[in-house]
């Protein structure tokens, strides 16, 4: 079976947020990320994650005004020092965390910011972002997420458009976040996509669909892709990135294999 991760902003989420990493760890996950650390002291943080014995996997840089829907702010022209100051944020917690990777979330676009403007601020805080965690030895991951039904006017919203910015890019510590929810809202032909993807591919993460639960209440099947992903060369992890549609330890049938 592939190495999963449970993702803390969405499982667990019947206990605090600083109880999930023992939950996590008794299911048997050895991997963890969450949407922010930053709320949280990181040196909290990393307690939390020695005491338990768990490799913190993945965050995003900061979103911006997230409560009030921002969805990243890579795109937005006028938000570019913000952007910057974040990047140093996440490394500060990135180094403290011990964590090899960061997705930078693209943003959605206004009406009034033209496509061509937007893709030019996103390629130029991509490719700020990817210099500055080089020297940290750190990969940041661009997402495709889907903009039919969760985030209408998210920029990065397809693999093509990914690859197209990792390309302009041209740094060698960019890659594709891969979500098969998102994934199979937009593009489908998952496993094939895969395979085609993979020397792209940084991160893998999963929910069914639709409904974005967990395993087997959508359409996707799970035990052909999970193979897939074992028969493929891919050695990063693969997060668990649901809503469970009940209580998360009777969602977890699909740990079993
Ligand atoms: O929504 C997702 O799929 C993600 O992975 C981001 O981290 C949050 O938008
Ligand atoms: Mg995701």
């Amino acid at each position: 079976m592939p190495r999963f991760a449970a993702n803390l902003s969405m499982l667990f989420t019947e206990f605090e947020f600083t109880e999930r990493f023992a939950h996590a760890r008794n299911a048997g996950f050895e991997g963890v990320e969450y949407l922010f650390p930053y709320p949280y002291q990181k040196e909290q943080l990393a307690s939390l994650l020695k005491d338990h014995g768990l490799t913190q996997v993945l965050f995003n840089l900061p979103p911006g005004d997230w409560d009030a829907g921002e969805r990243g702010i890579a795109c937005l022209p006028d938000r570019v020092a913000e952007f910057r100051e974040g990047v140093d944020q996440a490394i500060e917690y990135a180094r403290a965390l011990d964590c090899r990777q960061v997705n930078c979330l693209a943003g959605l676009r206004p009406p009034s910011l033209s496509e061509e403007d937007a893709w030019q601020t996103l390629q130029a805080n991509v490719s700020y972002a990817a210099e500055k965690l080089s020297a940290e030895g750190i990969t940041l991951c661009l997402e495709a997420i889907n903009s039919r039904v969760d985030m209408p006017g998210f920029v990065l919203d397809t693999s093509g458009k990914v690859l197209a910015l990792m390309e302009a890019v041209d740094a060698d510590n960019v890659r594709l976040q891969y979500d098969l929810y998102h994934m199979q809202i937009m593009e489908g032909d998952l496993i094939r996509s895969m395979e085609c993807l993979l020397p792209w591919i940084g991160h893998i993460q999963f929910a069914d669909n639709p409904g974005r639960h967990q395993p087997g209440t959508g359409e996707i099947n799970f035990s052909n892709v999970f193979a897939a992903i074992d028969r493929l060369d891919y050695d990063g992890w693969v997060s668990a990135e649901y809503r469970p549609s009940g209580d998360t330890g009777a969602s977890l049938g699909w740990l079993e294999g």
